[in-house]
């Protein structure tokens, strides 16, 4: 019977699992990995393979219903009933749980019990899109394998080294001691992205990188040597740039505008800024964006609002980036990741030709052929893509925890 570790990362369009099993070398290998993704989209696809890449199993939903958030949770309960009955003998010593918010107490993994799922449960107004996926899977385990060391990661925890101006609003004091600040997301990306500079042995490892981690939700970060300086998201995986479904930064008086003026109710607010806006408010098309990009190649009936939609993701993405840069001050390298930065060579151009001006050459055909660095030799900027590997970093936390 094989030690096994169950790796489950939650995102806001995704359920992502890794099974790891301990080989004869005692290294905790990866043997199944799957994948469901297009939550909130009308075409949710569940895919899980063995570590050869064979498929174990495939499921595509067309059923516009799905495209109601509601129906999230089935979704989730169906991918983990195929998981938990295909364990076989494998026994499950450790799970890691990706948790995208720890808020002000919670900036190192925890060990999950009660209390941990109470705090964290607390924070779900904060994190409406993810914190009920990763809080779903530790109950059922906390009610029905107690005995399995469950570890919560926090995507907050890789921002604590921000400096106290970076992190703090232009608030009275108050809010500040009560927990109203930037913390920051996608920590566990950025954390793996730093790891693989190190390990590869990168000049990019000790320099000043800009890491664009682009998925459903987006955000950038600017990291040197290894430590975070500054990130586009702050209190919330709200702010910064435009995503799949929410708005990125807007005016805060924006919402005083909706609530007295337009008399919508905090629950339709909510709804609004963090499910029907981004990408898919904008383009009127979808919140993916392969359907953005398919309907401007296409001249769709709505190619125009895709294009618009595509323009402003990338204006202000680009703008982010500047912004950044001057945090900085100067940069060596800019690295894309997650979905959106790993496979749309289209917006990976975009964005470097914008930059060029700050020494960013990219090479076309690197670009275009997959190819993992992108610039040019004589780029003053290296840029690369790295696919992320979140699951692999809470494996080692949970490590720490479940060999111990
Ligand atoms: N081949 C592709 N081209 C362009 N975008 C892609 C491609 N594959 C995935 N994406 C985009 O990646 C996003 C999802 O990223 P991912 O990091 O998996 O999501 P999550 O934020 O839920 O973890 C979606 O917008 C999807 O359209
Ligand atoms: C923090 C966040 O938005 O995560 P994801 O991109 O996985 O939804
Ligand atoms: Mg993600």
């Amino acid at each position: 019977m094989a030690d096994s570790v169950l790796i489950i990362n939650a995102g806001s369009s995704s359920l992502k699992f890794s099974l790891y099993r301990e080989d004869a070398k005692q290294e905790f290998v990866c043997s199944t990995n799957g994948l469901l993704e297009g939550i909130g989209t009308n075409k949710p696809h569940l895919i899980i393979k063995d570590n050869k890449k064979n498929i174990l199993y495939e499921k595509n939903w067309i059923d516009p219903k799905l495209f109601q958030s509601s129906a999230r949770g089935a979704l989730f309960d169906e991918t983990m009933e195929w998981l938990f009955t295909h364990l076989g003998n494998d026994q499950i010593i450790g799970i890691g749980h990706r948790f995208v918010h720890g808020g002000s107490k919670y900036s190192a993994p925890a060990i999950a019990n009660e209390k941990v799922y109470e705090d964290l449960k607390a924070l779900t107004p904060f994190v409406p899109l993810h914190q009920p996926g990763s809080l779903s899977p530790m109950r059922v385990m906390l009610d029905k394998r107690p005995e399995i060391v469950q570890v919560a990661c926090f995507d907050t925890a890789f921002h604590a080294t921000m400096p106290d101006y970076a992190k703090r609003f232009a608030l009275p004091r108050k809010y500040y001691d009560d927990g109203v600040r930037r913390y920051g997301f996608h920590g566990l990306s950025y954390q793996y992205i730093v790891q693989y500079l190190q390990e590869t042995n990168s000049p990019l490892a000790n320099g000043k990188v800009i890491v664009a981690h682009l998925g459903n939700g987006a955000s950038v970060t600017a990291i040197h040597n290894g430590k975070c300086i500054d990130t586009s998201m702050s209190f919330t995986p709200l702010d910064g740039l435009v995503m799949g479904t929410r708005t990125g930064h807007i005016d805060a008086a924006i919402i005083l505008y909706m609530l007295q003026e337009e008399k919508l109710s905090a629950d339709e607010i909510q709804d609004l800024i963090w499910k029907k806006s981004g990408l898919l408010g904008v383009s009127e098309v979808s919140s993916d964006m392969r359907d953005i990009v398919e309907e401007v190649n296409t001249n769709g009936t709505n190619a125009v609002y895709a294009k618009q939609a595509l323009d402003l993701f990338t204006y202000r993405l680009v703008g982010e980036i500047g912004r950044l840069v001057t945090s900085l001050q100067g940069f060596d390298g800019l690295i894309f990741t997650a979905g959106i930065g790993e496979h749309s060579s289209t917006l990976r151009f975009e964005v470097c030709k914008a930059l060029e001006w700050l020494g960013v050459n990219i090479d076309k055909e690197a670009n275009n052929s997959g190819d993992l660095i992108i610039s040019k030799p004589e780029s003053k900027i290296l840029v690369q893509t790295i696919p992320t590997n979140e699951e692999l970093i809470m494996l080692q936390e949970v490590l720490k925890f479940a060999k111990n």
